[in-house]
Parts: structure tokens; C-alpha cells; sequence
């Protein structure tokens, strides 16, 4: 769906996507519009946000090429990393529309909060921040979106803002896994914390920013998605540990659980570069390799004690694939 909005979103031509946002906006903003047709939809856009599933975004985006007028920013909204190829959805982008320019909207917001007009913030990121904020691409579009309920915040630090939007995703499963199982507000700060770690350490890796992951981005959008059932992510997590299949919880919708797809790509990822992320790999064992959650649960809570900023290297990781190996293999 290709939805377009005048004022107050005046600057903001054209949005692929964000149905469930777009649905609620069409109430309340008479001049939105929908259309499916992508060439109306970006015509004469200054700013075009795509908010696509991520493992579609690289598809989306090389349909738009040749149909977005050159002064057009890209505004990545969909969180997560690419599977195929481990690409950050910035560089995802970059290869398919290489003459715009390109920003990171993220951060804690809940679709249908942010269209009734709850207060929320996010981060808004481009590289080009870095030399100048106030004229940077984030700034052009945080201009154009800001609201006084929707307050945009600029970053030069796109990875650090693609880093934790879709690990966040990931976690957020966990905290739903957790919740299912019974357990309560102790385990859920104990895997926010250990989360931002895990996140803070791929994002490193990297070439992130740490102090990113303590912002609108990091910290906030963990805390919100791993603490509320408005979460999809979250919610499906929960379905895992009680035994309700996601068709039961999403009422046969297709529903959007970026977790589930990013499980693989962002633990490929801190494999690829030897960052420990144990609960992250817990939810792959979980929900890729079908592991049972109780055998995944004693791995992870039989982690050798450790200093609390160590990274101890793959060891837990490695031994979940490896039983998630056997059991594919029936051993
Ligand atoms: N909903 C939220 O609160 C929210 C907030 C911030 C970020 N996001 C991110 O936005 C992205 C999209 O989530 P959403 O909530 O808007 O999902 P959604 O299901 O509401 O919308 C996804 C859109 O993508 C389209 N789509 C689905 N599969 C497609 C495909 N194969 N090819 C092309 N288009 C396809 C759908 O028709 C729909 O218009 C995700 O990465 C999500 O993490 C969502
Ligand atoms: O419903 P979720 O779990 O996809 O989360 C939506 C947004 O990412 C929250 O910021």
C-alpha cells in the first residue's frame, strides 16, 4: 500500500507501507491518500518513507528507481538486516537507489499511539550529520515530520540506529518468551540490560556509536517493545512459550514479526564478527531451529558467572547450534 499526506506532515509527500499507521491516519487526516500505484505516489516527493517488511525493503526499493525525482530523500523506517547478505538496510538502499540521499527514522512508536497523537520521539540519522546537523538530510526530514507530538532527534550515527531498531526486534521475542513462561519484572530488566549489551556490542563491531544504543533508538525502543503486548514481536514470543500458534494470536492476520526473520541475520552478523550474543542466539535456537525452550532456557542460565562488561566469545552460542545441528540431523 503507497499511502501520501499533506499538513501536517506537509513536506511529507508519499509513504510505501505502515498500513497499520496508515489505516488509523485515513480517520483522522482528511487529505491522507492511498494509492497502490507507486509512480503517483512519489511524484514531485521531497521525502519518501519506505516502511516495508525488511526482507522486501531491497525489492521496494529497486521499484523506485527511475520513478523518484532526484531531490527525494529515502527515509528507512523498517528495522532489521538483510539475511541474504548481513547488509544493513541503509547499504540495502544505497546499492538499489544510489542517487538519493538516504536517512534512518527509529526509535519507540507504537503506529497507532504515534497516529492518535500520543506523544513519542525518535531518532531521525544520516551521515551527513556528522559535518553539519542543522543541514543535514536527518534535519531536513526531521523538519518536514516533526510535530509537537512527533519529536524527531538528529543522529550522524546510522549504524548505531540500524543496529538497535533491529536487534531490539529480536530481544523483544525473548521478553515475550519470558513473559509466557511466568516469569516477571526481574527477568525482563535482567534480559533489557544484557540486550543493550548484546546490541551495543554488534553495533561496535560494527563502527556504531556506544552512547547510541543509550538513546531513542537503543534503550528506548527495547524498553518499549520488550515491556508492552502491543508488540508483535513481543506477543509472538509469548505465543512461543504457552504453545499458541502466531495464527491463533495474530487471528490469522499476516502479521509482521521482524524478530523472527532478523533471529538469523543479526546472529550471522555477530558470528561473522565474534560478538557474543547469547539471548539472541537463544532466540534462533527457539525459533529457527525449533530447540525446545527449556533446554535453551538451562544454556543460557548456565553461563559461566563473568565481569558484567566482558564479552567472552562464542562459546554458548556455538553449543546451542551445535545441538540445534543434531537435532536437525535427529541425533
Ligand atoms: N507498526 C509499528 O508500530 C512500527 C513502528 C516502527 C517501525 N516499524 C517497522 O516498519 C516495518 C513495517 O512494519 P509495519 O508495522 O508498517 O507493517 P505492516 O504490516 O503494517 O505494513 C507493511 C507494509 O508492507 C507491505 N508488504 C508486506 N509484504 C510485502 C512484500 N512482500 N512486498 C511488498 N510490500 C509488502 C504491506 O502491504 C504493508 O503495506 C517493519 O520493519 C517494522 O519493524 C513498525
Ligand atoms: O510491534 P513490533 O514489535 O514490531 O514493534 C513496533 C515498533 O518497532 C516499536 O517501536
Amino acid at each position: 500500500m503507497t499511502a501520501g499526506a499533506e499538513p501536517p506532515y506537509s513536506n511529507c509527500r508519499s509513504a510505501v507501507g505502515a498500513r497499520n499507521a496508515t489505516a488509523t491516519c485515513v480517520r483522522r487526516l482528511p487529505r491522507l491518500w492511498t494509492t497502490g500505484d507507486e509512480a503517483s505516489a512519489t511524484r514531485d516527493a521531497d521525502i519518501v518513507l519506505l516502511v516495508v517488511p525488511s526482507q522486501h525493503l531491497r525489492a521496494i526499493a529497486a521499484q523506485l528507481r527511475g520513478l523518484l525525482p532526484a531531490q527525494a530523500t529515502v527515509v528507512i523506517c523498517s528495522k532489521g538486516v538483510e539475511q541474504d547478505t548481513g547488509a544493513l538496510l541503509s547499504v540495502v538502499v544505497e546499492e538499489e537507489l544510489p542517487d538519493h540521499a538516504i536517512a534512518v527514522l527509529s526509535g519507540p512508536t507504537f503506529a497507532a499511539e504515534v497516529a492518535a497523537g500520543m506523544p513519542s520521539a525518535v531518532t531521525i540519522a544520516s551521515s551527513d550529520a556528522a559535518l553539519n546537523p542543522a543541514r543535514s538530510q536527518a534535519a531536513r526530514v526531521a523538519r518536514a515530520l516533526g510535530t509537537k507530538t512527533f519529536r524527531p532527534y538528529v543522529s550522524d550515527d546510522v549504524i548505531g540506529v540500524e543496529v538497535s531498531g533491529a536487534v531490539k526486534n529480536v530481544l523483544a521475542i525473548a521478553s515475550g518468551i519470558a513473559t509466557g513462561l511466568g516469569f516477571g519484572a526481574n527477568t525482563r530488566a535482567a534480559l533489557v540490560s544484557r540486550g543493550l549489551h548484546e546490541i551495543q556490542g554488534l553495533s561496535a563491531a560494527l563502527g556504531g556509536r556506544r552512547e547510541t544504543v543509550t538513546g531513542l533508538s537503543g534503550v528506548g525502543d527495547l524498553t518499549l517493545t520488550c515491556s508492552s503486548e502491543q508488540s508483535r514481536n513481543m506477543r509472538f514470543g509469548m505465543a512461543l512459550a504457552t504453545g499458541r500458534s502466531a495464527a491463533d494470536v495474530f487471528e490469522g492476520r499476516p502479521v509482521v514479526v521482524e524478530g523472527a526473520d532478523n533471529a538469523v541475520s543479526v546472529t550471522n552478523l555477530a558470528r561473522r564478527h565474534a560478538i557474543d550474543m547469547p539471548i539472541c542466539e537463544a532466540v534462533r535456537a527457539i525459533v529457527v531451529d525449533r530447540l525446545p525452550i527449556p533446554d535453551v532456557m538451562n544454556a543460557l542460565l548456565q553461563r559461566p558467572f563473568k565481569d558484567e562488561r566482558a564479552d567472552l566469545g562464542l562459546s554458548i552460542s556455538h553449543s546451542i547450534s551445535r545441538n540445534a545441528a543434531k537435532s536437525m540431523a535427529g541425533i
